[in-house]
């Protein structure tokens, strides 16, 4: 981190028009709110409080939840600064954390009742699931038996990376049978530094990300840890609630197992493996309300850090977890990743797409590389990297 004389760049807000955040608050998130409500028969309660969320993130001020929430302080804590402001005006970490909870308000997630439960976004996990292209990915599993356990293991690692981008990596076809992993567009590779971390003893937290293909994969990679002697155990970090559309809970790591069991040969060993390995006690799930909260990791309660600190490492998975792991600020993107993720307990990577606009960790060669041929590297999702450090 910056020494106390040498303060951070500020956080990144959503009022930039130039900004990453500009276009989440000016369409994405407005389209979503719709299509939530049309693709589920809510009643009225349901849809004028869903039309009520669309018009204050449109135009209106922050409103706090009311105070018969189970999680009432939680926000009240954060919202202090932003309740009676508009949504623009406030941090885009936060800010978008308390949309997701504002939208489990709206249609009654928490609320006993009917719609108590109902995960909002589970119509688009599955139909990923039960997308037919799916099933071809998987058979391609069956070609990585040929391939040498370390090649195998770099291919599945680069799988679960490019997992995040939802554009599935291990549909390796050539690259498995030509054991080229896909390494191009890799704005940095600490790979080397992560297998280097594994071992027979480790003890290996990975906090997932999304659901559907991005989990499938980290299954796969998992499972290679798992039999490849490289991992004593590992623990799964699951969302506690429904968040940001597709990120995986425990509802969607049990969709995931039973997905990859459909598909004969190996990814249903796979599955069985994993499902055993849950049975044993090596394969450990784990979730803390923390990570649906508003704050970076820099804000870890004392019981999530000391569950992370008996962790050999740390893996992060995705975009959101990169920007609460360095901090979601205008940091110069030749930041050093080591330095800003020292507070945190034990050895950490991430395996992140880029889609939004931190970035650290960044050699200068590469980054004068990037601004030339590709100025939308930050955002677009083309782009991805595997950073770590002990
Ligand atoms: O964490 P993930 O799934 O990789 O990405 C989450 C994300 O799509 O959501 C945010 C905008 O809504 C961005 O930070 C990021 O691009």
């Amino acid at each position: 981190m910056p020494t106390s004389s040498d303060a951070p760049p500020p956080e990144l807000l959503n009022n930039d028009p130039n900004g990453f955040a500009w276009g989440v608050w000016h369409d994405r998130t407005p389209k979503l709110v719709q299509q939530i409500r049309n693709a589920h028969p809510y009643g009225p309660d349901q849809r004028q409080a869903l039309d009520d969320l669309l018009e204050e993130i449109s135009a209106g001020l922050m409103t706090p939840l009311p105070p018969d929430v189970h999680d009432h302080e939680l926000w009240t804590d954060w919202g202090a600064d932003y309740f009676g402001k508009p949504w623009l005006d406030a941090p885009f970490l936060g800010s978008e954390a308390y949309f997701y909870r504002r939208l489990l308000k709206a249609v009654d997630y928490f609320t006993p009742g009917p719609w108590q439960g109902v995960d909002p976004f589970d119509h688009l996990k599955t139909a990923e699931l039960r997308d037919p292209t799916l099933e071809v990915d998987l058979s391609t599993l069956n070609d990585l038996q040929q391939l040498h356990p370390e090649e195998a293991g770099q291919a599945k690692l680069l799988a679960s990376l490019w997992g995040n981008r939802a554009d599935l990596g291990f549909r390796i076809g050539k690259t498995a049978a030509s054991a080229e992993p896909q390494t191009e567009n890799l704005v940095a590779d600490d790979s080397e530094l992560v297998w280097d971390l594994l071992s027979p003893t480790a003890e290996v937290t990975v906090v997932v990300d999304n659901a559907g293909r991005e989990l499938l994969a980290d299954l796969v990679f998992i499972d290679h840890l798992l039999q490849h002697d490289l991992a004593a155990a590992i623990t799964l970090h699951l969302k506690p609630c429904p968040y940001y559309v597709s990120d995986a809970t425990t509802n969607d790591f049990v969709a995931c197992l039973r997905r990859l069991a459909e598909t004969p040969g190996t990814a249903s060993e796979i599955s069985r493996r994993l499902w055993n390995a849950v049975g044993d006690g090596d394969l450990r799930l784990y979730t803390h309300s923390f990570y649906s909260a508003p704050w970076s990791y820099h804000h870890l309660p004392t019981d999530l850090v000391a569950e992370l600190k008996n962790s050999s490492l740390t893996i992060m998975k995705g975009d959101l977890n990169y920007r609460r792991l360095v901090g979601d600020r205008a940091w110069p993107p030749v930041s050093n990743f080591a330095d800003l993720t020292s507070y945190f307990p034990g050895a950490v990577a991430a395996f992140r797409t880029l889609k939004s606009d931190v970035a650290v960790g960044i050699t200068p060669a590469m980054l004068i590389t990037l601004e030339q041929m590709a100025p939308s590297w930050r955002t677009d999702g083309s782009y991805g990297l595997i950073q770590a450090r002990t």
